[in-house]
């Protein structure tokens, strides 16, 4: 096999420069909490693939269920020839997202692609054409995802026009705009009935933790104002949850948190083990809006897929993964903080089980909002951890922000010396 230099050599002249890595070295094999690359090089993973791992790299039930279910079929369309196994991931969605509800659910290949199908979905179901989304907000890369999507650059830069009826409203974030969660809430709320109009509204679309936005966590109340005024206005609540679901932040999904019931729930990442697959979940009436064929597409749901995704669930039911993420938290959160004392530059310590972040700042600076970003020292830190065998991604609209997203099986010696390489990437930053 080669090595990581020849397979970046081999990779220039193969694959096209717009799709980038964040290393430059190519990985060879990963176990619970590390990755391997082809030269024997291990970086302990905080990555977890973009929250994707939530079950480890290569768990044991979801590759046993992998190889028995290729060993039947590969695929055969589920709009064609359908099988168990989709019907069973969509019972387990059904009965995992927040809500006493009757419920349907519809599978397909990628977050994006989830999210495209919520907003097709809240459409048909109410007759209107309006998508509130937030500042800071990130959905995908197809057209209309990045439409709903907040950062130019790199996801939107040069690909317009995008998709219309799209409209940004103020978000909840706490360590720049000092609001409660009511105020902001009253803000968006305001934004959207004066410059939308409520009547036009099919969807507030919201993640109840910001991914690459920037780990942002709307201060409490935010969610259940919207979700409150969406009802009352006949517009649907939907959480992208495809970031927070499956256990990441100490609950199934997020939107538990604050006891909120979304209309419509995308799920996508954590949900099978690493396979492709996404979901969008919600009520009944509201699902079965849409007249038959559509919603499909020739692989989703595809039948690997789905058998992974059951594996996986299985997975986080026996090993309780939402106390995994909690347990995470109350080993990281208590360092962070402890980090944020000896060095100024962190500005704020957030986020919530094992979806926690750092953002880092110039110390005592003021920009009209908030502190001044520091996407330099952000890069730099990152780069050190990289050099000490520490996956760091960073992430935010500002690119200040250092997140963590373990899997949630790593155990805890992994993660105390992922601590102590993180410590000595701040520490050579003073
Ligand atoms: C909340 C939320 N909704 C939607 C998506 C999109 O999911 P796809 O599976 O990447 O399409 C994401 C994907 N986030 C990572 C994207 C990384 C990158 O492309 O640079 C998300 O976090």
């Amino acid at each position: 096999m080669s090595n990581s230099s020849e397979l970046h050599k081999r990779r220039s002249v193969a694959v096209a420069r717009g799709v980038s890595s964040m290393l430059a070295s190519y990985v060879d094999h990963a176990a619970d909490g590390t990755l391997t690359d082809v030269d024997g090089r291990e970086w302990i993973d905080l990555a977890a693939g973009i929250a994707v791992t939530n079950v480890g790299s290569s768990s044991p039930r979801v590759v046993a269920a992998v190889q028995r279910q290729a060993e039947r079929f590969t695929h055969t369309c589920f709009m064609i020839a359908p099988y168990e196994s989709y019907v069973a991931v969509c019972e387990q969605l059904n009965a995992l997202t927040p809500g006493a509800f009757e419920k349907r659910s519809a599978l397909f290949n990628s977050g994006a692609e989830a999210v495209e199908n919520a907003v097709k979905i809240a459409r048909h179901a109410t007759g209107r054409r309006a998508v509130v989304v937030f500042d800071h907000a990130y959905h995908g890369r197809t057209n209309l995802t990045m439409a709903l999507t907040a950062k130019d650059m790199p996801y939107k830069h040069g690909f317009g026009p995008f998709a219309g009826e799209v409209y940004r409203v103020p978000m909840s974030y706490p360590f720049r705009d000092g609001r409660s969660g009511p105020d902001a809430a009253a803000l968006a709320i305001s934004t959207i009935e004066k410059q939308v109009g409520a009547d036009q509204v099919a969807a507030v679309l919201v993640e109840p933790i910001q991914g690459e936005g920037g780990f942002v966590v709307p201060a409490e109340g935010f969610l259940p104002s919207l979700a409150d005024w969406s009802r009352a206005n006949g517009a649907l609540y939907v959480a992208d949850e495809i970031q927070t679901g499956f256990c990441r932040t100490g609950d199934w999904f997020a939107s538990t948190h604050e006891h909120v019931e979304p209309d419509l729930v995308t799920t996508a990442k954590g949900i099978a083990g690493g396979l492709p697959l996404a979901a969008v979940t919600g009520r009944a009436d509201l699902m079965d809006a849409v007249h038959p064929g559509g919603l499909g597409g020739t692989y989703g749901g595809n039948p690997i897929a789905c058998a992974a995704a059951l594996a996986a669930i299985e997975t986080m039911h026996e090993l309780d993964l939402p106390a995994a993420a909690r347990r995470i938290e109350s080993v990281m959160l208590p360092r962070l903080r402890e980090l944020q004392r000896r060095h100024p530059f962190i500005g704020d310590v957030r986020g919530r089980g094992a979806m926690l972040a750092l953002e880092i700042v110039v110390p005592d600076s003021s920009e009209p909002w908030g502190p001044a970003p520091d996407p330099a020292r952000t890069a730099r830190i990152q780069r050190r951890a990289h050099e000490a065998g520490l996956l760091l991604l960073t992430c935010g609209t500002y690119g200040n922000v250092i997140r963590f997203l373990p899997p949630l099986v790593i155990d805890d010696a992994t993660l105390h010396t992922a601590l102590e390489r993180l410590a000595s990437a701040l520490d050579d930053q003073d």
